[in-house]
């Protein structure tokens, strides 16, 4: 097998702001294993496993054969009765409030607001999501290629005459925007199927770490956007947090599990707000924003037709939800104003994001959290280093003794932990991780760059971190 270089092998957790964010990575990290906690407690809730879907609406840009012959591709559905009274939706009207008005494009609708189209009610079947991983299903070859090459073209939004504003710098945010959510989906996508695979040999699943280095890590960029989409996915939770109280998330659900999921859903709230810092004003503002963001909404509601051409249900199902999730995401933050969220003013806003709409929303950034915990996963399983590189360790309660010229002998914490990346640190408790990316790898090293570069903030933060 081809030797692949050190560098690009399980890749190294980005470190430092996370760019078109006011987030960083070590934020989404730290935050990361309670979201993932919360939401998964939550996802099996009623309220959020159920989702109506049209998996047969067929594909309107190509011939589709509907073939996949892996019987891992097919799923069932849950019978109607299930589902409470309530979330049966029979007609459009009751998807949106009835003032707004329908548009139909090949039998497929959308409202002015939408940025993907409209489950049909009349036509879908009902999805219990907790019951259908995503993973791998042996859907390759031609057809799903051709698929991820139309959804990037997508990225292409109408070009403008010569003085436009387009030209100016904010075209490039929303087309680095626009590009991001596309191929962070991606990763996120192949990150599970990664995970989740199938050995062909032994007819075993488990983790694929070759299937991971080819598909995400050795593309470093390629983790960076399923951050930048569990940010902006997060952003959206956080600014509908005064709409998020009108919903009753506990159909179904016994009286001692009712506390437990409140208590879920305010961490999860909670850790919205602290880390889903992205800025949506600065979003169509320029000259062409009101073209541009009609633009990048047909662009995005095409994305969520192409799910349509999947070829397995199984993949167009999770297709289906995360590109809802992700439209919705961006309807709260690009098309909404404020006052939507805030009952006191809009005491008719418990139709503006319906519970589909939010289940497809939680579901989705379910996705990333996971696949964020399934790259700290990946790097766990890299071969241990070799004895040249395991001498390099460092002690980091020695050397943080020695920087707050306490004595070590005083340092009653336990030495800390490293994982390593054939022969690199990659991973280490509190802060050690950001010391290495320096290039401070030895003792003598960390005391030079503790003397000659540090700044007093660097200061103050590694020693808090360490
Ligand atoms: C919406 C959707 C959902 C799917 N769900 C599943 C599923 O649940 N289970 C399953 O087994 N298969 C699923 N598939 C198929 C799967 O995504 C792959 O297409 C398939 O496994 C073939 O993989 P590949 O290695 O040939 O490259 P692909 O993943 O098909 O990628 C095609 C090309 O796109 C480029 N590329 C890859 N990743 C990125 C990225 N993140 N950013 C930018 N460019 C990139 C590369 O040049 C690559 O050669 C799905 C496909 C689609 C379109």
């Amino acid at each position: 097998m081809e030797e692949i270089s050190v560098a690009s092998d399980c890749g190294e957790k980005p470190t430092g702001p996370i760019d078109a964010t006011s987030c960083d990575y070590e934020t989404v990290d730290s935050y990361n294993g309670q979201l993932y906690d919360s939401l998964r407690y939550l996802l099996q809730l009623p309220f959020f496993k159920y989702l109506q879907i049209d998996l047969y609406r067929g594909c309107p840009f190509w011939e589709d054969d509907a073939t996949c012959t892996e019987s891992t591709c097919s799923i069932a559905n849950v019978d109607e009765s299930e589902i409470p009274e309530e979330w049966r939706t029979k007609t459009l009207s009751k998807v949106a409030p009835v003032d707004e008005t329908y548009h139909q494009v090949d039998g497929c609708y959308y409202r002015d607001s939408d940025f993907c189209f409209l489950e049909d009610p009349q036509l879908g079947e009902y999805y219990d999501l907790t019951t259908i991983p995503e993973r791998y299903t042996g859907y390759t070859g031609s057809s799903p290629h051709q698929i991820w090459r139309a959804i990037y073209e997508e990225n292409c939004f109408t070009p403008r005459g010569p003085n436009s504003a387009l030209e100016q710098a904010e075209k490039c945010l929303e087309e680095k925007v626009y590009n991001k959510v596309i191929s962070g989906l991606h990763a996120s996508i192949s990150t599970h199927i990664c995970l989740d695979h199938l050995n062909q040999t032994t007819g075993e699943w488990g983790p694929d770490l070759q299937c991971y280095i080819t598909r995400v890590a050795s593309h470093p960029e390629r983790l960076e956007y399923i951050y930048f989409n569990a940010v902006l996915l997060l952003r959206a939770v956080s600014r509908m947090t005064p709409y998020l109280t009108q919903y009753d998330y506990f159909q179904g659900v016994s009286q001692e599990q009712i506390g437990e999921a409140k208590r879920n859903l305010e961490k999860v709230v909670d850790i919205a707000r602290q880390a889903g810092r992205f800025d949506e004003s600065r979003m169509f503002s320029g000259l062409d924003a009101i073209s541009l963001r009609e633009d990048f909404k047909a662009h995005f509601r095409n994305v969520s037709r192409i799910m349509d051409c999947i070829e397995c249900d199984q993949c167009r199902l999770w297709g289906k939800v995360q590109t809802a999730g992700l439209a919705t995401a961006m309807k709260i933050l690009f098309e909404l104003n404020d006052n939507v969220f805030n009952f006191a003013l809009n005491s008719s806003s418990e139709t503006v994001v319906q519970r589909s709409e939010l289940a497809a929303l939680f579901n989705t950034l379910n996705r990333f959290s996971e696949s964020i915990h399934a790259a700290t996963q990946f790097m766990s399983m890299t071969p241990p280093p070799a004895r040249a590189d395991a001498e390099e360790r460092i002690d980091i309660n020695h050397v943080s003794g020695n920087l707050d010229a306490d004595s070590p002998e005083t340092d009653t914490n336990e030495s800390s932990v490293y994982r390593y990346c054939r022969g690199r640190a990659i991973e280490c408790v509190d802060g050690a991780t950001r010391l290495w990316a320096k290039g401070v790898r030895s003792l003598e090293a960390l005391t030079q760059w503790w003397s000659e570069k540090a700044s007093e903030s660097e200061i103050h933060t590694t020693k808090t971190e360490l």
